[in-house]
């Protein structure tokens, strides 16, 4: 019997939870393995029943887990507080760092019957696309010290650092080269190293690395290049390699990309088997409680964890080949809604997930 820790948050995140919890279910019956969801609070919400965004008890639960599935905090409701009490980063910062979950992999394909969801000229999005971006998660600007904000008037200032250790950089660049060698072997290493000193440094470890994997072809490209080169022809790209901010903002494009930000899975790792699983957006607090929001990167995500985590890389496939079948079927959410289609509510897209992974 595996652990799981199931932190919903804020937002869409108990809606799109409940779901990727329903397929889960169909997964476990139909393959034959055990999970126990222990259920706790996280960010906003555990800030009002507990006073904090990550009670000692969550962590816990978290530690005596296999995995974590997470849903997303933050919201409109938890702006007004100081920012070091924030859910965002006194809640999913903290966990990442706690674990050491420096990898993030964030999927982004075009599911073929999707492709008119895809806000590219259709000759772009005919040619496919199948991208993995590898996101360093726990150092960079959003960790760096010092980290203040002083003074007044025209003189009040603020300021972070950014700031990567040779080690780090080293162990992300070994995981996107890994990745890529089980893929299609191009690795870009995204960065601004035409005017940061820490990217100028980035640069170099990353060509340091790649001796290492002479299978695989390098090249490197600059954050703003990147991001104009993803919409141009995202077909170009195999797997990218991005620092934490970067990684985040690209990551954004890369599931619009895919149709709607309510596509993208993403999975957070410690380079062994522990993670945590996330859709890569937040918590949509313009659509939330309202049954509309998309389940599918929290169903993704659920998928990720069985393959990572569980080593239930069958179960983990056949929940993709699931969600492919949902949406060539034309069931959508209203995010990713075909013309001519009524659009299916939140609930209404987990459980035609689940129908088709019975089977
Ligand atoms: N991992 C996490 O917990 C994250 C939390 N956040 C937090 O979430 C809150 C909202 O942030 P935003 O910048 O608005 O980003 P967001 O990703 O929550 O929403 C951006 C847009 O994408 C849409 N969207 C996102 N997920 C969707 C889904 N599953 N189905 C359909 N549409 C979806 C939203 O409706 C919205 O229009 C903030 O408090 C932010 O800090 C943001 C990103 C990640
Ligand atoms: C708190 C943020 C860094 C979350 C986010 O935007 C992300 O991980 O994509
Ligand atoms: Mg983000």
């Amino acid at each position: 019997m595996k652990k799981i820790a199931v932190l919903a948050g804020d937002g869409i995140g108990p809606e799109v939870m409940a779901e990727a919890i329903k397929v889960l279910d169909v997964a476990q019956k139909r393959f034959g393995f055990a999970l126990e969801y222990r259920q706790a609070d996280v960010g906003g919400i555990a800030i009002d029943h507990h006073g904090e965004a990550l009670p000692k008890s969550t962590l816990a639960a978290c530690e005596a887990a296999d995995a974590i599935l997470f849903g997303s905090v933050g919201g409109p409701k938890w702006e007004g507080l100081p920012p070091a009490q924030q859910p965002e980063r006194a809640a999913l910062l903290p966990l990442r760092k706690h674990f050491d979950l420096f990898c993030n992999f964030r999927p982004a394909r075009v599911f073929e019957p999707l492709a008119a969801a895809c806000p590219l000229r259709a000759d772009i999005v005919g040619r496919g696309f199948d991208i993995l971006v590898v996101r360093e998660l726990t150092s960079g600007i959003y960790f760096g010290q010092p980290k203040g904000r002083e003074g007044s008037g025209a003189d009040e200032r603020a300021w972070d650092t950014k700031v990567y250790r040779r080690s780090e950089i080293e162990r992300i660049a070994h995981m996107a080269f890994q990745a890529a060698r089980r893929r299609r072997r191009k690795l870009t290493s995204v960065d601004k190293a035409n005017v940061l000193t820490s990217m100028v440094f980035w640069r170099e470890i990353v060509r340091d690395v790649a001796r290492s994997y002479p299978d695989v072809e390098l090249n490197h490209i600059y954050i703003d290049n990147a991001t104009m080169q993803l919409v141009r022809d995202p077909h170009q790209f195999d797997v990218l390699l991005c620092g934490n901010m970067f990684g985040d903002i690209i990551s954004d494009e890369a599931a619009m990309l895919t149709g709607s930000m309510g596509m993208l899975a993403s999975a957070s790792l410690n380079g062994g088997s522990f993670g945590l699983f996330e859709p890569a957006g937040g918590s949509a607090p313009d659509i939330a409680g309202k049954n509309v929001a998309n389940p599918l990167a929290q169903i993704l995500s659920a998928a990720l964890m069985l393959r990572y985590s569980l080593g239930e890389e069958e179960a983990a496939r056949a929940i993709e080949g699931a969600v492919e079948q949902v949406l060539a079927n034309n069931i959508r959410t209203r995010d990713i809604a075909a013309a001519g289609h009524a659009p299916v509510s939140t609930q209404g897209m987990g459980d035609a997930v689940a129908v088709a992974l019975e089977s």
